[in-house]
C-alpha cells in the first residue's frame, strides 16, 4: 500500500519585459494565486503524512507491547467464539472456560469468530495465531533429511543394529516381515541418561531411509501449548501421513506418559488427555503405511506401563552412558576436524572421563579447542584437554555425580 500522493505541478511564470505593466502585474497576480494554491495543497499533504506517521507510531507501540507480553509469560490458547460490539467472547482450550475480554481496536479489526488466539493469565489477547504462528508449526521440528549418519554416533553399535532392525527394515524391506508372517514393531522406545545419542539415533535412521523426520518434545506439548496437547498429537500423526515415509520422534515422552500422580489438578487432566490421544493414534497405527514412531526418555522408571503394551512402544532399546571404548570412539568423532598434537592419546582421555555422556565429551573437545585458540595455537594439546577437564569439573555444581580421575 502506497501513501505518497503525487506532488502538485510547480507553477511557472512567464514575464516578457516587453509586456505592458498591467499585463505583467496581472501575470504576477495569477502566479501568486497559483503559488498559494500549491502551498495549500502541500500543507494538506503534509498534514495527511503527519497523521499517517502518528498512526504508524501507535501501531509500533501496540506491536512493541504485544511483543513484550509475548516474551514475558506463558500463554494459553483460546478460540474466538463471538465478537460483541466492543468485546470478544473467548473459549479457553483445555478447560473450556468462557470469558468476555476487551481488545484494542487494532486487534478487534483483525479478529473473526473461529480464530485461535493466545491469551495471558488475565485473558487479554496477546496474539492471533495465523497459519505461520500456529502451534502446530511451532511445536514440531520437521526436517526432510537430517544430517546425522550412523558413523557420527560413537559406542552404540548394538543400539544402531537394533534401531536398524526395528525401524529401518520395516521401512525399506517390509516384505521381510510379511514373508515371515510377523508384524514389525509399532513403536521404539529409546531410554537412557541425557546426552547419550538418542536423538542422533532417530535422526540417523531418518537420514538412512530418506524419511521425513518430525520431532516433537513431550514437555512442550504440555507446558508450552496448554490445552493443545491432544490436538497437537493428532496433528503430528496427520503431518506424518502427509509426508510419508516419515519418522515421528517424541522426545521426553515421560512428560506426557508418566505414571498417574496422586493430585488431580487440571494440569494432570490435560497430560492425561494428551497421552490418551497418543495411545489411540498408536492403536490405529498399522493401517498407516510408511510411518515409524520413536520415543525417547531419560526417566524410564516414571513411565506409565500402558504405553509399553504390545502394539504401542513394544521395542525397548537402552542407550546407556558410554563405556571407556565408547568414550574413545565419541572423542574420535568429535575431534575429527581438529588438529591434535601427536602426544594426544584419546584412549587415556577416555579413561579419565568416566561418567561423561556423549554430549559432555563433545563439550570437552570444544573446550580444549577454545584453550588452544586462547593461546593463539591451531594445534590442540594434551594440556588443553587437561585444562578443559578442569574447567568442566569446576563448572559442575557440587554433588553432580560425575567422576574425575
Ligand atoms: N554416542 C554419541 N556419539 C557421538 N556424539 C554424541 C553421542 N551422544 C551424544 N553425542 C553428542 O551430544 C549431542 C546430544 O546428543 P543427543 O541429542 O542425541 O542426546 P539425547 O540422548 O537425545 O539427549 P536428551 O535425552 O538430553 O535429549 C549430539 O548432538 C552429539 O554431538
Amino acid at each position: 500500500m502506497s501513501h505518497s500522493p503525487s506532488l502538485p505541478d510547480r507553477p511557472t511564470l512567464n514575464l516578457d519585459p516587453d509586456m505592458p505593466v498591467e499585463e505583467r502585474l496581472a501575470a504576477l497576480r495569477n502566479h501568486f494565486l497559483d503559488v498559494s494554491r500549491v502551498h495549500d495543497e502541500l500543507t494538506a499533504q503534509l498534514e495527511t503524512a503527519r497523521d499517517r506517521q502518528s498512526e504508524l507510531r501507535e501501531e509500533v507501540t501496540d506491536l512493541q507491547a504485544e511483543n513484550e507480553a509475548l516474551k514475558t509469560s506463558s500463554l494459553y490458547l483460546a478460540t474466538v467464539e463471538e465478537l460483541t460490539d466492543d468485546q470478544v467472547l473467548l473459549k479457553q482450550h483445555g478447560n473450556n472456560q468462557e470469558v468476555l475480554t476487551d481488545v484494542s481496536p487494532r486487534l478487534y479489526e483483525r479478529l473473526e469468530a473461529g480464530d485461535r488466539v493466545a491469551i495471558n493469565d488475565s485473558f487479554a489477547i496477546q496474539t492471533v495465531l495465523d497459519a505461520e504462528t500456529d502451534a502446530r508449526a511451532q511445536a514440531m521440528e520437521i526436517s526432510e533429511k537430517p544430517d546425522v549418519v550412523y558413523e557420527d554416533i560413537g559406542g552404540l553399535e548394538t543400539q544402531i543394529q537394533e534401531v536398524r532392525e526395528a525401524v529401518e527394515d520395516p521401512l525399506t524391506n517390509p516384505e521381510k516381515f510379511s514373508e515371515v508372517g510377523i508384524d514389525p514393531p509399532t513403536g521404539v522406545l529409546l531410554y537412557g541418561p541425557p546426552g547419550t545419542g538418542k536423538t542422533m539415533l532417530a535422526k540417523a535412521v531418518a537420514n538412512r531411509t530418506d524419511a521425513t523426520f518430525i520431532k516433537m518434545a513431550g514437555s512442550e506439548l504440555v507446558q508450552k501449548f496448554i490445552g493443545e496437547g491432544a490436538r497437537l498429537v493428532r496433528d503430528l500423526f496427520e503431518m506424518a501421513e502427509e509426508r510419508e515415509p516419515a519418522i515421528i520422534f517424541i522426545d521426553e515422552i515421560d512428560a506426557i506418559a508418566s505414571k498417574r500422580t496422586e493430585s488431580k489438578t487440571s494440569g494432570d487432566a490435560e497430560v492425561q488427555r494428551t497421552m490418551m490421544q497418543l495411545l489411540s493414534e498408536m492403536d490405529g497405527f498399522d493401517q498407516r503405511g510408511d510411518i515409524s514412531i520413536i520415543a525417547a526418555t531419560n526417566r524410564f522408571d516414571m513411565l506409565d506401563r500402558a504405553i509399553l503394551r504390545p502394539g504401542r512402544f513394544d521395542r525397548l532399546i537402552e542407550v546407556p552412558e558410554p563405556d571407556a571404548e565408547g568414550r574413545e570412539q565419541i572423542l574420535k568423532i568429535h575431534t575429527r576436524g581438529m588438529m591434535l598434537a601427536s602426544e594426544i592419546d584419546l584412549a587415556s582421555i577416555a579413561a579419565d572421563t568416566e561418567g561423561f555422556s556423549g554430549a559432555e565429551l563433545e563439550s570437552l573437545a570444544t573446550e580444549a579447542g577454545m584453550f588452544a585458540i586462547r593461546d593463539g595455537r591451531t594445534e590442540v594439546t594434551r594440556a588443553d584437554f587437561g585444562s578443559a577437564l578442569e574447567k568442566i569439573e569446576n563448572d559442575e555444581s557440587p554433588g553432580t555425580p560425575i567422576a574425575f580421575y
